[in-house]
């Protein structure tokens, strides 16, 4: 009988702690140790192996790799042909998606793309750069850059495509956005052939399912409260109108339970109403996953 293991590549650089840390809260421990390529997970049936993740779509796709956790951007850059299983909406620090952007120097006349024609554009996605002059149909030189590429303009490149999140590393730089190339956010990937194995799509479904569950109970709570049958209208019509609370008997006749999930952020806005509106004994309870 072959062998049951699942060769899964984790992201290093920029999206190795929050992936540690999903995985975490998903059920799985990884654990990272300085010198090794190869962190151990605690899972006998998962073969974990830390990868860049510009390199991740690559592996997959040739198969050394059942499946990774990498950007839609290097995978679009690589133009691999790999099984996309599903979008995880995390970066390195917020729950949004990276931009990779045009920038100049914040003096520079450039104000489009098509005004830096005949001009040096540095680097690190030079494919996806290419394709992005060619559809403005502007001629570029462009090179690529092994990084620190904030730094280049003006000396060494006019403009660069960099990719950013939160923006600082742009504005310590003094540079300006003149266009966005790219939206990207993290994805799953798997290779083909694992996919068609009945065992791998089972185990990369159930790690899908995990993550994603995670990642949707963020910003979530549950709410609990005692409600009297004649209060029971009013606090549901105060309750978020797209959720559908539970409601649940208690032992006196009058009164029932009434459960739900709300963001966290509507919680100090929707207890008072609740309160108002009848409701005793409400209770706030954190929430690890939310499976759909
Ligand atoms: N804040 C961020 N900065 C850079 N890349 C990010 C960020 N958040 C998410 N990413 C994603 O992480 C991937 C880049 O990670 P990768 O390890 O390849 O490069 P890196 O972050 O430049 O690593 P290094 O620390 O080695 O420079 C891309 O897919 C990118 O979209
Ligand atoms: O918009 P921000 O939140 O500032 O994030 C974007 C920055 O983070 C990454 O740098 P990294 O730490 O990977 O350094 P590098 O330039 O050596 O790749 C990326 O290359 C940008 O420089
Ligand atoms: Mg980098």
């Amino acid at each position: 009988m072959a062998e049951k293991i699942l060769k899964l590549g984790i992201p290093a650089g920029s999206l190795k702690d929050a992936t540690g840390e999903l995985f975490k809260k998903a059920g799985y421990n990884i654990k990272f140790s300085s010198r090794s390529y190869y962190p151990e997970i605690d899972d006998v049936e998962i073969e974990c192996l830390l990868i860049r993740a510009q390199e991740m779509a690559r592996y997959v796709e040739q198969g050394l790799l059942d499946a990774g956790i990498t950007g839609h951007d290097w995978v679009v850059e690589n133009e691999a042909d790999v099984t996309e299983v599903c979008e995880l909406m995390f970066s390195k620090v917020s729950r949004r998606p990276v931009r990779w952007v045009l920038c100049v120097p914040e003096d520079s006349p450039v104000q489009k793309p098509e005004d830096l024609e005949g001009k040096r554009i540095a680097t690190e996605v030079v494919g996806l750069t290419k394709s992005f002059f060619a559809k403005h149909n502007t001629n570029v030189n462009v090179e690529f850059s092994w990084g620190a590429t904030e730094v280049k303009p003006p000396k060494l490149a006019d403009a660069i495509v960099e990719v950013t999140e939160t923006g600082s590393s742009l504005r310590a730089n003094d540079l300006r956005i003149v266009a966005e190339v790219l939206q990207s956010t993290t994805r799953f990937i798997a290779n083909n052939d694992s996919i068609a194995d009945p065992w791998k799509k089972e185990k990369i479904d159930n790690i899908a399912l995990m993550l994603q569950s995670c990642l949707a109970a963020e910003g979530k709570v549950g709410l609990m409260m005692n409600v009297s049958r004649t209060d029971l209208e009013t606090v549901l019509s105060t309750l978020p109108a797209l959720q559908k609370p539970t409601v649940a008997s208690l032992s006196d006749p009058q009164w029932v339970a009434v459960s739900t999930i709300v963001d966290e952020s509507f919680v100090r806005e929707i207890v008072p109403k609740l309160r108002t509106a009848g409701a005793q004994g409400i209770v706030e309870t954190p929430i690890n996953k939310i499976i759909d």
